[in-house]
């Protein structure tokens, strides 16, 4: 386990990483880390590129803002994740582009967003379920997060983006960048004759790997 400064260092390294290589745009998308009395979440309107280690949120266990900055809008979205999902340490939200455009195509399959194309993604992410739309920062998210009672580690949230959670803050951001690059092979696959893996192989593939 990381101390919290270890942790607040890795968190605003893995933002910085996540943003210049493109996978967050101006102020879009919030990251959050579970500590054992509470969580560190990136503040609101902050960019992913330049997160302050001392101006980072802390909420505690109870939900109030103890430390730093105001936190992200979607406060009630992170606590969902960690509330339902017991091993989930981390949690990050992105609005890349081609897991956004996915959560916009009317025929994403809501049960099934990201279908098993290679193993990676399997063993890494799971299956993602389309969550309906609520606005940014809506309390409602945290309710419809709530009703999946943790069987998912990973959402899109319709025409707005994706959600991952992980065991730890490397692993979510890892995911996250997975589920983005799988996302974009499927919209560049549309419409030509593609191989999935079989039911048998991704069953295989969670037996041998598990994705948290
Ligand atoms: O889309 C939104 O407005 C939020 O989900 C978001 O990505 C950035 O909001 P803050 O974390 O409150 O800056
Ligand atoms: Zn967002």
């Amino acid at each position: 386990m990381n101390t919290e400064a270890e942790l607040r260092q890795q968190m605003s390294d893995l933002c910085a990483s996540l943003f210049n290589r493109g996978f967050s745009v101006g102020t879009a998308g919030n990251v959050s880390a579970r500590l054992p009395d509470g969580i560190l979440m990136t503040p609101t309107n902050s960019t992913l590129g330049a997160i302050d280690l001392d101006r980072i949120s802390k909420i505690d266990l109870e939900g109030n803002h103890v430390a730093g900055d105001r936190p992200t809008k979607e406060v009630f979205l992170h606590q969902a994740f960690y509330e339902t999902r017991q091993q989930a340490g981390a949690v990050v939200h992105l609005h890349s582009t081609w897991a956004t455009a996915l959560s916009c195509l009317e025929d994403t399959n809501p049960d099934d967003c990201i279908p098993p194309l290679t193993p990676y993604v399997v063993m890494r992410v799971g299956t993602v379920k389309l969550v309906p739309y609520v606005k940014p920062g809506d309390p409602k998210s945290g309710d419809l997060i709530r009703d999946l009672k943790g069987a998912y580690s990973a959402v899109l949230l319709a025409n707005h983006g994706p959600v991952v959670s992980a065991k730890d803050l490397f692993s979510a951001v890892c995911a996250a960048e997975e589920l983005e690059e799988t996302a974009k092979l499927l919209v560049a696959l549309r419409g030509r004759k593609t191989r999935f893996l079989s039911e048998a192989d991704v069953a295989d593939l969670r037996a041998t790997y598990s994705n948290m």
